[in-house]
């Protein structure tokens, strides 16, 4: 006989993870987290390197926890995309900056996903899933959450030179930016304490210890749900070399924004015609599945850093941020780009000394990230086969359209002005790219762009929130599928559109917001506030 489970949760990352335990702390019912790589048990189980905040190496491609995605930034420029594979998911191996979307972006959410996603409802829940050491006692904040928050100390030459600069531009301080202040440059919060990277297994389910009734299953990939008519009943998996089946009362794919909706298309959800093209049969169809995903278009701008001003023992990887508008210091808005200062070269950041290329890293360039925080182009994930082992295809349309490139010049431009300053003159040798003939020109700026583009690694809107009648919309405000019982998709897969801050605190938001909803069947109000101890 199949395991039965009243809720089955597949994958266990930014969202999975909160979700599946905050929909535990109801012992009535019995809770099956599924996570295609391994699910350590304390935090002395997880790799030294992904614990270590004070570099990314997770994220170098081919490291044993990162499904290193082939896809397309723009048609011709392959790159390999970083994403989880362990409990924790990409929480265990992102940068750690914890930062809240604005309330532009709930205020635009709201219009589709109503009240559960005011912006009032999301500073509760926000606010209840941290313990940010800064500012908990404040309205707005929390003190009793499962994640820590805290701001680095902002002592760092790099981080008091990019205040200065700043400044001497004009743009104003943010101080919290996780309160809904004016976009401006300021410390960023993170995720991070003691030196180590707290992603959601250990704040959720090692912190506080995993209830009985949910039951981890590590090593186990899902391979499709299945249903009886239009309910989903239950999923294939694959472990140990064998395929089985668990039943559940109620399915939540949490398997983020590529393979949720990729496990929707092999499940038989999706553009009807593409699925029949692959012979899966069609469950419902949504075109929606895949298509229009926006994610933050990133380019690095190289700096050569003077003697001294490399520390590769700062246990962090960034201190500061600075988020602007397009339109100049003038313009109002939430801040669609954002400029990230890196007090460690990359090579360093993804092999911390262990490689060749680490070794000689602390006297190579430094980079400021430089992104598009509201993109215009819209990427599409499209399956090319029924094999749950073939990846689909990933095409993210990176700078397609004009307006998306103009404002990426000017974050470009912005960067080298900055490192430009007097406040940069005392750390900087020479600004290595992008050179200043490059500069003068819009489109040797712009074929400049194309060559060094990457990604935050930020993707949402796979299978987007939205009222049932719009085609092009996947799930209703509390992730449940169009047209199916018994099947949610709770990740960052369901926003309308990419945050315009980084996206692990509003992953974790989904979760909660999504349990709640499970837990009362109701308004997404919990029967407990989230944070508040369980009786049991
Ligand atoms: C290298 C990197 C750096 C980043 N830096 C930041 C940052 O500094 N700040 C920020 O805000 N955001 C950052 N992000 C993004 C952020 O971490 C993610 O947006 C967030 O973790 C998404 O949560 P999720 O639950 O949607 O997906 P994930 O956290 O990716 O979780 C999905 C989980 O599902 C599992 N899974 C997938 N398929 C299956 C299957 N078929 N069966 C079973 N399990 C499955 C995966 O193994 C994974 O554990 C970064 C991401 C990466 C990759």
């Amino acid at each position: 006989m199949p395991e039965h489970y009243d809720v089955v949760v597949v994958g266990g990352g930014g969202s999975g993870v909160p979700l599946a335990a905050r929909v535990a702390e109801d012992p009535d019912r019995r809770v099956a987290l599924i996570e295609a790589g391994p699910a350590p048990g304390d935090r002395a189980g997880y790799p030294s390197e992904l614990l270590d905040a004070g570099t990314v190496q997770g994220a170098m491609p081919g490291h044993p926890n990162n499904w290193s995605f082939l896809a397309e930034l723009t048609p011709g420029r392959p790159y390999s995309i970083a994403r989880g594979r362990i409990l924790g998911g990409s929480t265990a191996l992102n940068g750690g900056y914890f930062v809240r979307a604005p309330k532009e972006d709930f205020d635009q959410w709201a219009r589709v996903g109503g009240p559960a996603w005011s912006f009032a409802e999301a500073t509760r829940l926000y606010s209840a899933l941290e313990a940010d050491q800064d500012f908990g006692a404040v309205p707005g904040h929390g003190s009793a959450g499962p994640v820590p928050v805290q701001r680095p100390p902002q002592s760092h030459s790099i981080t008091r030179a990019f205040h200065q600069a700043a400044r001497e531009l004009g743009f104003p301080e943010e101080p919290d930016k996780n309160a809904d202040g004016e976009p401006g440059v300021g410390p960023v919060p993170m995720n991070v304490a003691g030196g180590l990277r707290w992603n959601t297994a250990l704040t959720y389910l090692v912190s506080r210890g995993v209830p009985a009734n949910l039951t981890i299953l590590g090593q186990t990939r899902v391979r499709r749900v299945l249903f009886e008519g239009a309910r989903a009943v239950g999923v294939e998996v694959h472990s140990d070399g064998k395929v089985s089946v668990i039943q559940g009362n109620e399915i939540v794919l949490c398997a983020g924004a590529i393979q949720s909706a990729h496990l929707l298309l092999l499940s038989g959800i999706g553009p009807a015609a593409a699925l029949r093209a692959q012979g899966i049969p069609v469950t419902a169809d949504r075109p929606g599945v895949g298509a229009g995903f926006t994610d933050h278009p990133e380019v690095a701008v190289r700096w050569t850093p003077r003697r001294g001003v490399v520390d590769t023992t700062v246990p962090r990887i960034m201190e500061s941020s600075l988020n602007f508008n397009a339109g100049g210091q003038q313009a109002s808005g939430a801040g669609d780009l954002e400029i990230l200062p890196m007090l460690k070269p990359m090579s360093y950041l993804l092999s911390a000394g262990t490689s060749r290329v680490g070794r000689a890293g602390h006297r190579e360039d430094l980079e400021f990230l430089v992104a598009l925080q509201e993109e215009h182009a819209r990427g599409r994930l499209t399956i090319l086969s029924a094999n749950p082992d073939v990846q689909p295809r990933l095409e993210y349309n990176y700078l397609a359209v004009e307006s998306d490139r103009q404002r990426m010049r000017y974050a470009v431009r912005t960067a080298v002005a900055l490192l430009s300053t007097r406040a940069f003159r005392p750390l900087v040798a020479r600004i290595t790219e992008p050179l200043p003939a490059v500069l003068a020109h819009d489109h040797l700026l712009d074929e400049w762009m194309q060559s060094n583009l990457g990604t935050a690694l930020h993707m949402s809107g796979t299978a987007r929130m939205g009222p049932r009648h719009d085609p092009d919309s996947v799930v209703d405000s509390f992730g449940r599928v169009h047209g199916i019982h018994g099947l949610r998709v709770a990740d960052t897969s369901i926003l309308p559109t990419a945050p315009r801050r980084g996206p692990a605190a509003t992953a974790v938001l989904i979760g909660e917001l999504v349990a709640g909803h499970l837990r009362t069947g109701a308004s997404g109000r919990p029967d407990r506030a989230p944070g508040q101890p369980t009786t049991r």
